[in-house]
This record gives C-alpha cells, structure tokens and sequence, in this order.
C-alpha cells in the first residue's frame, strides 16, 4: 500500500519556490499559505498569488486565514485563488457557510483541541465545512492561534466518529509522524513549524526527513481513510 495514495499531506506556512517544489516532489497534496500579519509565515497577497500560480495545478493550494473579513476573502480569491480556504479563527458555522458561498471554495475549519469535551465542537460544522482540522490550543502567551509547534493528546481522538472527514495539526515532526497516524488516525496530515529551522523558516533537510518518515509508516497505521 502506497503512504501517499492513503493520506492527505499539507504543508503551511510557505513562502518560497524552493519549498513548495520540494514539497510537491515528495507528495505533499496541499500546499498552504498564511495570511495573518502577526504570524511568522505571513506572505503578502502578490507573493502568495506568484506561489500559487508557481503551483500550477502540482497540488491543491490552501490559503490560511483567520477570522478573515469580506474585503481580505475578496482579494485573497480574486488574486490568489486558491483551491482552499482555511479557516483558523473563532468563524461559526454561519460565517462558515456563509464564505463557503460566497466564494464556492471549499474550506477546511480549524477547532483546537485540548481535551475531550472539545471534539464536542466538531458537530455544528459537518456538512458545512469541507474538512476539519483538528489542532492543538494556543499555549499561553502565543499570539498564534495556530503554527505553534504544539501537539495536543492524539489518544483523546478514539472519541471521535470515524466519518468525521478531519486532517491533523499541531507539533507534527519526523519523530512523531508515525505514532500520530497510529494513534488519531486521520485521513491527512498538516504540519509547519516542524519542517521549519527557525519560525517562517522551512528546511529542505528537515522537509525530507519528514517524507521519509511517512514513507516509512506501514499498512496497518493507515486505517484511518473515509
Ligand atoms: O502557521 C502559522 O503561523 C499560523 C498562523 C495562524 C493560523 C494558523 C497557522 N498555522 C497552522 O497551524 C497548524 C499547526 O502548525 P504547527 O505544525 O504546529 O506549526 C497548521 O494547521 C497550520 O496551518
């Protein structure tokens, strides 16, 4: 069984050519952009248009937004348009819907977990958002609601009802790669700080050693397909 047939990968918080051909070479399904000022990885409207369309079709694009206003929306599809929109705010499932149609993007809704009761979140949104994207809470005294290099507990997920179509996010590395899709089984990954040798600084080594690692995860920890 083929690691990358199985699931999903997104890579964020890109901002150069280099990077993004790397990550496409090694299998990456999603390449994202983040449009939030106070974030590190933030890319202007113009080069992230210029990484798009260097993507050329080679993988989905995703743009990462939070809490976004209509004006933002309106020219991140008009001058991006990406294939995603993700969503890492305190959007409701109203605003959800309501930038769904507004824009006929699919998007992906980011809800932070840090203990059981939060999966209890994920119900308003199914069958509104495209995809959920389970990540960990922002640690105190970050002003990143996302991007934190932080992971939650995986084990807390054997809660969560398996049609629940959600990628995984938070702390991801080459170390833990393998026991987070064992253990939270989810149909994709999304990682950044991981892959990155200071914040908003992707690694090429450390991009490898992260695909080397999923090429190295066996069939039995891919159960966790739609
Ligand atoms: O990466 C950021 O700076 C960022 C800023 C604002 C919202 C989301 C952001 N990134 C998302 O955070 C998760 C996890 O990242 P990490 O691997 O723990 O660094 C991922 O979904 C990014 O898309």
């Amino acid at each position: 069984m083929n690691r990358m047939t199985e699931l999903d990968i997104k890579i964020c918080g890109l901002s150069t050519r280099e990077t993004v051909d790397v990550s496409i070479a090694r299998g990456a399904s999603h390449i994202g952009f983040v449009s939030f000022e106070k974030s590190p990885r933030h890319v202007e409207i113009e080069q992230m248009a210029e990484l798009a369309r260097h993507v050329d079709g080679r993988a989905k694009t995703v743009v990462v937004t939070v809490d976004p206003e209509d004006g933002e929306i309106d020219r991140l599809v008009t001058e991006v348009a990406p294939d995603w929109l993700q969503l890492h705010g305190r959007e409701s499932p109203e605003r959800v819907l309501a930038i769904k149609s507004a824009t006929g993007l699919s998007v992906m809704k980011a809800l932070p977990v840090a203990d059981v009761d939060d999966l209890d979140r994920i119900a308003p949104y199914l069958g509104i958002a495209d995809r959920i994207l389970l990540d960990s809470k922002r640690p105190k005294g970050s002003n990143l609601p996302g991007g934190n290099g932080v992971s939650f507990d995986w084990r807390l997920l054997a809660a969560l009802d398996r049609t629940v179509p959600f990628m995984l996010s938070g702390g991801l590395d080459a170390d833990n790669v393998e026991d987070a899709v064992r253990i939270a089984r989810p149909s994709g990954l999304d990682i950044s700080s991981g892959v990155e040798s200071a914040p908003g600084i992707k690694d090429v080594g450390r991009l490898q050693r992260f695909f080397d690692a999923l090429d190295r995860i066996g069939e039995d920890e891919l159960q966790g397909d739609l």
